[in-house]
């Protein structure tokens, strides 16, 4: 039976690098996939990998319906045996109701991989929708860590190292954003509670107020 499979995780897990190696695997055996993404970092019509491998995708636009795309494809007479939706928490839920669509009238495997919430730890409309709708939520093996060492579960926005809690929810970035731009970090709840990034637990740790007092 086809399935909807959400693959899920905070940034830097290796959601993209499992879709690029899922897409390996079966067009090395012949099956052609149809690739989607919105909003990649490395440019328009992009899925890349931290690790460096980057495919051609379709960029999804705002209004853009993936159920028709996919039956004008089909009907040219073109392939498309699987579909791959990467940065899937960007699309709209009505885009995700469109993939299940896709699974359910065009017996098509749909392989979407997102991140679930956003820096407030929100859900993001897109990737509420997969929960609800996706056949299988998968979490991604590999961890990615917080600071202190436990497994990361959340995502933080931050200027200069420090986190916010305002702003805009989509802001296209990375997690090894320079000093003073608008940058992530994936931290543990603990942290993210507490506002703790790496740099914010570095400044305590030598703040003269929390220094061992030496008598003599
Ligand atoms: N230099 C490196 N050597 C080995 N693994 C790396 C390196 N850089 C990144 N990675 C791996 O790539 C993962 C990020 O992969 P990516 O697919 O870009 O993540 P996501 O799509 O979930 O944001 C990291 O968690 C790490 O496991
Ligand atoms: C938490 C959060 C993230 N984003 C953006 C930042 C990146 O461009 C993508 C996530 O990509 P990744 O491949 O999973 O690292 O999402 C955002 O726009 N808003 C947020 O709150």
């Amino acid at each position: 039976m086809p399935e909807l499979v959400f693959f899920s995780g905070t940034m830097d897990c290796g959601k993209s690098t499992l879709a690029l190696q899922i897409e390996h695997n079966r067009s090395a055996r012949g099956l052609v996939g149809m690739i989607f993404t919105r909003n990649d970092r490395a440019g328009e019509g992009k899925l890349s990998s931290r690790l460096g491998l980057v495919t051609d995708a379709v960029e999804v636009g705002d209004g853009a319906d993936l159920y028709a795309h996919l039956v004008d494809h089909l009907s040219q007479g073109r392939r498309a045996d699987y579909v791959i939706a990467d940065e899937a928490q960007f699309l709209a839920p009505e885009q995700i109701d469109q993939l299940a669509r896709v699974v359910d009238d065009l017996e098509l495997d749909v392989y979407a991989f997102g991140i679930t919430t956003d820096f407030r730890s929100k859900l993001f409309p897109g990737s509420q929708r997969l929960v609800e709708l996706a056949d299988r939520v998968e979490v991604l093996q590999v961890e990615a860590l917080c600071w202190c060492g436990a497994r990361a579960t959340h995502n933080a926005r931050t200027v200069g190292g420090v986190m916010v809690v305002e702003g805009a929810q989509v802001v296209v970035g990375d997690v090894t954003g320079s000093a003073d731009e608008v940058g992530y970090e994936v931290l543990c709840r603990r942290h993210h509670r507490r506002r703790m990034t790496a740099a914010t637990a570095h400044a305590a740790a030598l703040s003269p107020d929390v220094l061992p007092v030496t008598s003599g």
